[in-house]
């Protein structure tokens, strides 16, 4: 059975153009019902808050805004230790304390160190610590075979470590590490809280051409040598205590400086410009970032080894050093909005 007759094109588009020239409007339809009224009404009114309150005075979403600014950071550490140890007495200036020197936007700080000193290229029995170490004869240690989790080439001797207690002899440099087995905790960098850094930071937003800096401007030449940072009272003067560091990141010197950590400052430009460029001001936060490795057991802490060279009686020496310390990361955030 057929419905409807075929339609050919021709049909198809006479029904068109007659329908081109057909007058419409949609028809209102009024619901005299006061509840479906008052629904109709609580909708219309939420609407014009979200667009008004959120959207526009909050949101600011008339406004062009530009995340990630272009940043420059500089650190500078000041501070002085004095640490006596059996081994030495020594003075700790920020060359000795500082890593890398350059004043980056992450760097460390020495808090205790693990000094092997007098190292050279020689033959010595392998730490007892590294796997495969142990030995009872020579042909326990198989000439040439080298442990990646040891310090050197295995000769092929099984010799004494200390008392009966053998291992493979290595070559390497001599003698090797041996971590303490308990580090004097009071004895290094304990005057460290007291260091300052300088963090110099300058933000630019290249859309808008804004730029800013943390520094407080037109004051005495002596002025960061004399000034502290504080949130109320001097927010540009960005020379900041370790301890005020460590503290507001929520954690304590005394947990630090057993095995290292990680620490952030984060600087945030949040700023309006359509508001009064003195109202664009960094907002500081600090916190702990290897928090990973604060509750772990299998590697808590931060630490890197460095070595420092030297030729006596024509022979080549390192004094190996272990370093336990902390990081400070400087972090850079920024969003700025302005009218289009
Ligand atoms: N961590 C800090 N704590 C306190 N003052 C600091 C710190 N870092 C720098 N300053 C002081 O801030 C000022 C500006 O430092 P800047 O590094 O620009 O100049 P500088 O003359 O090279 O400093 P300096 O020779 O003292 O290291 C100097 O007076 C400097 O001593």
């Amino acid at each position: 059975m057929q419905n409807y007759p075929p339609k050919f094109p021709s049909a198809t588009c006479a029904l068109c153009w007659a329908e081109f020239w057909d007058y419409e409007t949609p028809k209102v339809v009024v619901v005299k019902n006061r509840n479906l009224g008052i629904i109709y009404r609580i909708i219309q009114v939420l609407i014009i808050i979200y667009f008004v309150v959120y959207v526009f005075l909050f949101q600011k979403a008339y406004q062009e805004t530009e995340n990630a600014p272009e940043s420059y950071v500089m650190t500078k550490m000041k501070g002085i230790s004095f640490s006596n140890t059996s081994f030495e007495k020594r003075i700790w200036d920020v060359v000795e304390f500082v890593n890398p020197p350059e004043g980056r936007d992450i760097f460390s700080i020495t808090l205790q160190t693990v000094t092997t000193p007098f190292q050279t290229l020689r033959t010595c029995a392998e730490d007892i610590e590294v796997p495969e170490a142990n030995c009872t004869t020579d042909s326990d240690c198989v000439a040439g075979e080298m442990e990646m989790l040891g310090n050197g080439v295995k000769t092929g001797k099984c010799v004494t470590y200390k008392d009966s207690t053998k291992t493979c002899e290595i070559y390497a440099w001599c003698p090797v590490e041996k971590e303490p087995d308990e580090r004097c905790l009071k004895c290094f960098l304990v005057s460290a809280q007291n260091f300052t850094i300088l963090i110099k930071n300058t933000i630019y937003f290249p859309k808008f051409r804004f730029t800013k800096g943390n520094l407080q401007e037109n004051v005495a030449p002596d002025y960061l040598r004399n000034c502290t940072f504080s949130e109320e009272t001097n927010l540009y003067c960005p020379i900041f205590p370790l301890n005020f560091i460590i503290e507001k990141a929520g954690e304590t010197f005394d947990d630090l400086v057993r095995k290292g950590g990680v620490l952030a400052v984060v600087i945030s430009w949040n700023c309006d410009l359509d508001k009064s460029a003195s109202e664009c001001n960094p907002k500081y936060s600090f916190r702990r970032l290897d928090f990973v490795s604060r509750h772990n057991n299998v590697s808590s802490g931060y630490n890197f080894r460095h070595a420092k060279y030297y030729i006596m009686n024509n022979t080549e020496y390192r004094t190996l050093i272990k370093v336990y310390g902390i990081r400070i990361d400087i972090i850079i955030h920024g969003q700025v909005k302005l009218l289009c």
